[in-house]
């Protein structure tokens, strides 16, 4: 990881005012692909008073921007691969300045010790805790072939891949969070109304 790079696109992002500095709140959302990670933010902002955002989503919304890093995530979207870190942090830490909220579910990051440590690095905020959705591989497959967003990952083969980067890279960064007791640990295989019932009392 080019740590000077990140630090660098970090001051001038941050111009000045870091977030380290303010009072903020920071739950990282974790979980398999379709575990409802999206599905349980949208649910969780309904009743607190955090601002959601998907890394997956700020990713895609980068593409659609016609940035100069469009191709180069788009291509990496559609392989399963997870971007360099320095270009979703840096995505992050636009979003939560300008969101004017303190609380933030972060959704579908850290997926990898790289994204980790980069936020660490930049953003230097450790989470309050971390929603980890678990949930049976094949049930993640059945509503992910069945989501019909026009996503481009949303197909058996990209899937598979997908599947084996969360179970290679994000369950680690999971398990290191466990290790410091962080882990709000959620049976994310029940029908949605259930899973929001547990994730109700996390929260409250
Ligand atoms: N508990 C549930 N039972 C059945 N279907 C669900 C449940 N939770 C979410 N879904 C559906 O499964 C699909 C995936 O859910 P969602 O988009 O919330 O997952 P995700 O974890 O954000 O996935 P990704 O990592 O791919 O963004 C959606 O179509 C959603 O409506
Ligand atoms: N920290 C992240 C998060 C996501 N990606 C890429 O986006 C894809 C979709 O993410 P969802 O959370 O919406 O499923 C994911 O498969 C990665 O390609 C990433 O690189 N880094
Ligand atoms: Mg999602």
């Amino acid at each position: 990881m080019r740590m000077g790079t990140i630090a660098d696109a970090a001051n001038k992002e941050a111009s000045g005012s870091s977030l380290a500095n303010e009072k903020v709140t920071v739950v990282f959302v974790l979980g398999g692909p379709g575990s409802g990670k999206g599905t349980q933010c949208a649910n969780i902002v309904q009743h607190f008073r955090y601002t959601h955002l998907s890394a997956g989503d700020l990713l895609r919304e980068e593409i659609k921007s016609g940035s100069g890093n469009g191709t180069m995530i788009q291509t990496m979207i559609k392989d399963g691969k997870i971007v360099p870190s320095e270009v979703t942090v840096m995505l992050l830490l636009r979003a939560m300045r300008e969101s004017g909220n303190d609380k933030f579910l972060i959704d579908g990051f850290p997926r990898n010790e790289e994204n980790r440590v980069a936020f660490e690095a930049v953003i230097n905020i450790e989470p309050a805790f971390v929603l980890y959705f678990d949930c049976p591989e094949d049930e993640m497959e059945r509503r992910l072939l069945k989501r019909n967003q026009g996503r481009e990952d949303d197909n058996i083969v990209t899937i598979r891949k997908r599947f084996k980067v969360f179970m290679e890279s994000s369950l680690p960064v999971i398990e290191y969070y466990n290790s410091k007791g962080k882990v709000c640990k959620i049976d994310a295989g029940k029908p949605a109304e259930e899973v929001f019932e547990a994730v109700k009392a996390v929260f409250a």
